[in-house]
């Protein structure tokens, strides 16, 4: 588990449960961790405790004989304090652990409470804080004392300025000044740290990978993995294997040991993207891992203890996805306690200006090109663009404007065939589009023919002209696949959900056959999982 050694043993600690075992159990637990430990029995005692000193952190049972762990959760909330709460709640009430995180609590223990857990919660709870109390003070180096608002009253300026090194660069990849982007940000330096789950919703391409790694970048496991799994890409049969891992022989050409998900994200953050795409069958297995906080691997007969932070996302509206029967209500309880929504380019369209700057310094870094710069006319064509495919249509337009550019010229190509809305009169060539002429190309070899572009550019011409059989055809047919997917992709501005219905197929065959292929788009945001930092 992570953090396994407490960042500070004299850390002091309020354990609060009115049944004396428990209460000296876990009290003797957490003195052999060298904490600092006092108890109470009810939610009087315990904030007569609280109004004398300062905690780092209250474990509480949440039924209390004068009250709820809530209550005094709520009290600690309101009075702005900054100690990190974990609340314990009876097996199976899941509606307590949802309500507890919504209301602020750091974690919870579902009782009865297992000793390894407990301790590498508290210890979790206790890193968070010292991250909490050492970016606080950083931030109140930074500003003016009298200025530095108290803890629990942040403003989102405040909030943002508190990010840690890493959660600072991660946020400032979130490139946008304008309001609903300065609320998304807020709301990442604010919602970071704690291990309630996080769900990132938003119409494709608005960044919502960008926001889960920013999460995870201003968190207390920043240190730990990020691990990001596009649901939607890996097939259903395979899906158990690659969530939870696999014994050695346990399928057919499992020739070792491996690790699944969860296991490779302990410590950090498993980021879920697509959720709204994982089959009824397999949500019902990842609600019991992330309830239980076990996992077994399939072909083991031990459990594996895991300690992931979960943040998930979707494009799609998950309460009616809910409502149609396609995603199960509890897990969607479950993921959702904080929800972060991502707005739209087209209802920020003031980041335009920052965003094509920033993107094109990336794509000019990237490609070894000297940084060009949009023209203001350009940049008011980009303004008008309807741009539905968010900053990742913003992206390819660029990126092809980038390949098309003449000198100092930018060129918009924005329907991708070439026909391009430009403020010069250069001729042009369609570089990044995928090329028919490849096709042409496969054809000819291995046909031993000839072709022009043009013979091949009606629709009938996709049928090979089979003078001479491919001597491979499972890489002739992948090719030819690979061509029409990255057509269809760059038609649709990488919309994948557009090129899919183009060619007649689901977005899972399409996720699944872009995976195959190794098609990259244009920052690999198809890939099932990445270490993280792009
Ligand atoms: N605010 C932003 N600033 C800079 N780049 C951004 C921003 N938002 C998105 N991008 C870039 O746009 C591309 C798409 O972003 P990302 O993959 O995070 O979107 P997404 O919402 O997760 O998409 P999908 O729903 O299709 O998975 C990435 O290359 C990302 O770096």
């Amino acid at each position: 588990m992570t953090q396994a050694t407490a960042p500070s043993q004299s850390a002091r600690i309020l354990v609060v449960d009115d049944e004396p075992d428990l209460r000296t159990l876990y009290e003797l637990t957490l003195l052999r961790e060298g904490y600092r430990v006092e108890a109470a029995g009810t939610v009087s005692e315990a904030w007569e405790l609280l109004r004398a000193r300062q905690f780092d952190a209250v474990i509480t049972d949440m039924r209390l004989p004068d009250g709820l762990g809530m209550d005094l959760l709520q009290r600690i909330q309101l009075a702005q304090r900054s100690e990190r709460c974990v609340v314990m709640t009876a097996y199976g009430s899941a509606e307590n652990a949802v309500e507890a995180l919504k209301a602020g609590a750091f974690d919870y223990l579902t009782k009865p409470v297992d000793l390894k857990q407990f301790r590498a919660v508290v210890a979790s709870a206790l890193h968070a804080q010292t991250a909490h109390v050492t970016n606080r003070d950083n931030a109140a180096a930074s500003v003016p004392l009298a200025n530095t608002p108290p803890v629990g009253t942040l403003d989102a300026a405040a909030e943002t300025r508190m990010a840690t090194g890493t959660g600072e660069v991660a946020l400032a990849r979130l490139v946008g000044q304008s309001e609903a982007m300065r609320q998304v940000k807020a709301r990442i330096a604010k919602v970071a740290r704690g291990m309630a789950p996080i769900h990132v919703r938003g119409e494709s391409g608005t960044g919502k990978e960008l926001v889960a790694q920013a999460v995870h970048a201003c968190s207390q496991r920043s240190d730990g993995p990020f691990i990001a799994v596009n649901c939607g890409a890996i097939p259903e049969n395979l899906l158990e294997a690659e969530f939870f891992g696999a014994r050695k022989g346990s399928y057919t050409g499992s020739s070792a040991d491996r690790d699944g998900y969860f296991q490779a994200a302990r410590g950090g953050t498993l980021f879920l993207d697509e959720i709204g795409d994982l089959p009824l069958a397999m949500q019902s297995k990842l609600l019991r891992a992330i309830q239980e906080r076990i996992v077994r691997p399939i072909g083991s007969t031990q459990e594996d203890a895991v300690d992931v932070r979960i943040v998930s996302a979707t494009h799609k509206d998950l309460q009616a996805e809910v409502a149609a029967g396609r995603f199960r209500q509890d897990l969607f309880y479950r993921l959702n306690v904080i929800e972060i929504p991502v707005p739209a380019l087209r209802d920020r369209r003031e980041d335009l200006p920052a965003l094509c700057a920033a993107l094109l310094d990336r794509i000019s870094r990237e490609s070894g090109l000297p940084t060009v710069r949009l023209s203001t006319t350009a940049l008011s064509q980009l303004a008008a663009h309807p741009l539905h495919g968010n900053v990742r249509e913003l992206e390819n337009l660029l990126h092809r404007a980038v390949a098309l550019a003449d000198g100092d010229e930018l060129h918009l190509d924005f329907d991708g065939t070439g026909e391009m809305a430009r403020h010069g009169d250069a001729a042009t060539t369609d570089i990044p589009e995928p090329s028919m002429s490849s096709i042409a190309e496969a054809s000819a070899t291995e046909t031993g023919t000839g072709s022009d572009a043009s013979t091949i550019a009606a629709p009938e011409a996709f049928a090979p002209r089979l003078g001479v059989l491919p001597s491979d055809l499972q890489s002739y047919l992948d090719r030819h696949e690979r061509d029409i997917l990255v057509k269809a992709l760059n038609e649709s501005g990488f919309n994948r959900t557009a090129a899919a219905a183009r060619l007649g197929l689901s977005l899972r065959q399409m996720r699944y056959r872009i995976a195959r292929l190794g098609i990259s788009t244009p920052h690999g945001d198809d890939g099932t999982v990445n270490g993280g930092d792009e």
